[in-house]
């Protein structure tokens, strides 16, 4: 594709810093959330475990079907102001891309916008690389009902913030819920699970080795990848540190995602 560009951008600061490669132009666009390739090497060096990338990805099977997106985790874990940095992010490359313009979306300025606690459920849409993604926030006060979601998506994004070891400790035990129900086959066929280490960009953020390595993740989502058979290099489920205010590794994850 002609019009692929890498860039690179740092966090501005906090302890989970990390290089952020910048992926594929790609034409995008999402409905408000509150009603309702560089080379392939450089992307998979983003992800802190493992990720769908490659000709093997098995939702490829599924292009162009919409993607149903779960997004769970903690209450103030960040997946409304994801969502909604998803909702521009898109936006701004439908509009680059629509205007020609090659230049990818680094340079965006933080998220601002306040969000509200999430009452039961919000639903969102967009399409990314004319993949179309609907999302489903899935509050934490419904989070006994969270397996119920899980049958029904195709990928599930745990929002963790590590901004605070004390909010750290809350979602393990959720997190090895998750995996176990999963592995247990009550949900169907396998999804891709994101675990999103969110709010990298406080400065009082959890070092990502630490939390990583706290939390098990990585161990949890190779067992899981083993469990189904799929191979390491196909990504079946990823970690990936991200800020939904400054859109760190936003892009990265949507790729991910589409
Ligand atoms: N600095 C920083 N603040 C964030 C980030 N993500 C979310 N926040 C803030 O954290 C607070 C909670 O964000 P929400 O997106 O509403 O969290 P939520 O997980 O949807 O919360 P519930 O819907 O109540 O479960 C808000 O004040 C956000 O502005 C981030 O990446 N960095
Ligand atoms: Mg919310």
């Amino acid at each position: 594709m002609s019009d692929h560009k890498t860039h690179t951008t740092h966090k501005p600061h906090g302890g989970l810093a990390r290089q952020s490669t910048n992926l594929i132009e790609k034409s995008a666009t999402f409905n408000n959330i509150s009603e309702k390739k560089s080379s392939r090497k450089d992307k998979r060096s983003n992800f802190l475990s493992l990720g769908f990338f490659g000709e093997g990805n098995p939702s490829r099977a599924l292009f162009n079907q919409t993607k149903n997106i779960l997004v769970i985790g903690c209450k103030n874990a960040g997946k409304s102001l994801l969502l909604r940095n998803i909702s521009r992010t898109c936006e701004v490359r439908t509009m680059r891309k629509l205007n020609k313009h090659q230049n990818t979306i680094n340079s965006l300025p933080a998220l601002t916008i306040q969000t509200v606690p999430t009452i039961g459920v919000e639903n969102a849409t967009c399409t990314f690389d004319n993949q179309p993604l609907a999302f489903r926030e899935v509050g934490s006060q419904l989070s006994p009902m969270w397996p119920s979601y899980f049958e029904q998506s195709s990928t599930i994004v745990f929002v963790l913030d590590v901004s605070n070891c004390s909010k750290i400790s809350g979602p393990a035990t959720e997190i090895q819920s998750m995996f176990h129900n999963l592995m247990s086959g009550q949900s169907g066929k396998p999804k891709g699970v994101a675990i999103v280490l969110n709010k990298s960009d406080v400065a009082s953020a959890e070092d990502v080795e630490k939390v990583t390595g706290f939390l098990r993740v990585k161990e949890l989502c190779e067992e899981y990848s083993k469990h189904y058979n799929v191979p390491k290099n196909q990504h079946l489920a990823i970690v990936l540190e991200i800020s939904s205010s400054t859109g760190y590794n936003i892009q990265e994850l949507l790729t991910w995602l589409s």
